[in-house]
C-alpha cells in the first residue's frame, strides 16, 4: 500500500519508535494521529509536524478512549489505513526477590498495556479499516505491532514483560488469518535495542554491557530505522503474519550487569 496520502493512527506516537514512524510517515505524504496517554509530548509532536498530524490522548487499555482516537481520525482523515501499535512499557522485577514475590499486579498492568493494549487498538482499527474501498491488490488497511526480542530471550527481571511481547508474537499470525478476508495484513516487528526514552531508564553501566553484545553495526539501534522498515512492511504486500527481529544479530544475554 502506498503511504502517500493515507491516513495513520500511531500509539505510543509521542516518544521513541512511534514518534519517529510520525515523522517519516508524514514526510512520506501520509496524515498521522498520535495516540498516546501522554498529552505533552504529543501536542509537542503534532505541533513540529503541523497540518498532517494530530494529537488525541488515548489509552490504548481504554476501549472508549481507543474509539475516541479512531473517530478523530474517521472525522479528520476520513477513515484509517495503517496502525502502528508503539504503545509499551517496561519493568524489571525477578520471579523472587529478595523481598518475596513477584508484584502480581505489576505483572498485570504490564500484561494490560503492552498485550491487550495492542490487541484492543488493532481489532478496533481493524473494524475501521474494514470500512476502505480495497485498492488494486485487495488490500483495505496494514497493522504493525511491537513485539521484542525479548520474546525470544527474555533477561532476568523480564517474565512479565517478555510475556507480554511473547503474547504479541504468538497472536501474529492468527490475528492476520482472521483479517485476511478484510484486506488487512498484520506484521510484527521485534527490535533489538533502540536509543529511546525507554532505553535511557537503564543505568549506564547495563546500557554499556549490552551494546558489548550488539555484533553489527555494534550501537543502539536508531528509531529511524524502526521506522524505515514500518514503513516498508506498509508499502510491500507481501510481508504478512509474520515477526520480524531488527536488531543488528544481537542476543539478548540472560542477566543485564
Ligand atoms: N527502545 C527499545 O530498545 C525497544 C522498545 N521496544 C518496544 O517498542 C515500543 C516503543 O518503545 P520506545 O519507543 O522505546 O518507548 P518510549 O517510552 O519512548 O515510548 C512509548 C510510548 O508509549 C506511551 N504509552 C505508554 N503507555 C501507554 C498507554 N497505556 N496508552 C497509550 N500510550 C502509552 C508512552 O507515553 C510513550 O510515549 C514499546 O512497546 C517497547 O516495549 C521493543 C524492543 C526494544
Ligand atoms: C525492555 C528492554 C530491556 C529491559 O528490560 C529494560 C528496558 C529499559 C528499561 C529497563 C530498566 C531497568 O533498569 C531494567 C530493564 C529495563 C526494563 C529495555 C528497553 C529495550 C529492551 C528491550 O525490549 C529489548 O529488546
Amino acid at each position: 500500500m502506498e503511504l502517500s496520502g493515507k491516513s495513520v493512527m500511531v500509539t505510543g506516537g509521542a516518544s521513541g519508535l512511534g514518534a519517529a514512524c510520525v515523522r517519516l510517515f508524514s514526510q512520506s505524504g501520509a496524515r498521522v494521529l498520535i495516540a498516546d496517554i501522554n498529552s505533552e509530548g504529543g501536542q509537542k509532536l503534532a505541533q513540529e509536524i503541523g497540518a498532517a498530524a494530530r494529537f488525541v490522548q488515548t489509552n490504548v487499555v481504554d476501549e472508549a478512549s481507543v474509539q475516541a482516537a479512531l473517530k478523530e481520525a474517521q472525522e479528520a482523515f476520513g477513515g484509517l489505513h495503517v496502525l502502528v501499535n508503539c504503545a509499551g512499557i517496561g519493568l524489571a522485577e525477578r520471579t523472587l526477590g529478595r523481598h518475596g514475590p513477584h508484584s502480581l499486579e505489576a505483572f498485570t498492568r504490564v500484561i494490560q498495556v503492552n498485550l491487550i493494549g495492542t490487541f484492543n487498538a488493532l481489532r478496533l482499527a481493524a473494524q475501521l479499516m474494514s470500512n476502505n474501498e480495497p485498492n488494486t491488490e485487495g488490500e483495505r488497511g496494514v497493522i504493525i505491532n511491537t513485539a521484542s526480542v525479548a520474546a525470544f530471550d527474555g533477561q532476568i527481571g523480564q517474565a512479565a514483560y517478555s510475556a507480554s511481547k511473547g503474547g504479541i508474537v504468538g497472536m501474529t499470525l492468527p490475528v492476520a488469518r482472521d483479517l485476511a478476508r478484510n484486506g488487512i495484513r498484520v506484521v510484527t516487528i521485534a527490535p533489538g535495542i533502540f536509543d529511546t526514552p525507554l532505553m535511557a531508564a537503564l543505568p549506564e553501566p547495563a546500557r554499556v554491557s549490552l551494546l558489548q553484545q550488539a555484533p553489527f553495526p555494534p550501537r543502539l539501534g536508531k528509531p529511524e530505522e524502526y521506522a524505515l522498515l514500518a514503513r516498508h512492511i506498509v508499502e510491500n504486500p507481501m510481508l504478512n503474519g509474520e515477526v520480524i527481529r531488527l536488531d543488528g544479530a544481537i542476543r539478548l544475554p540472560y542477566l543485564i550487569r
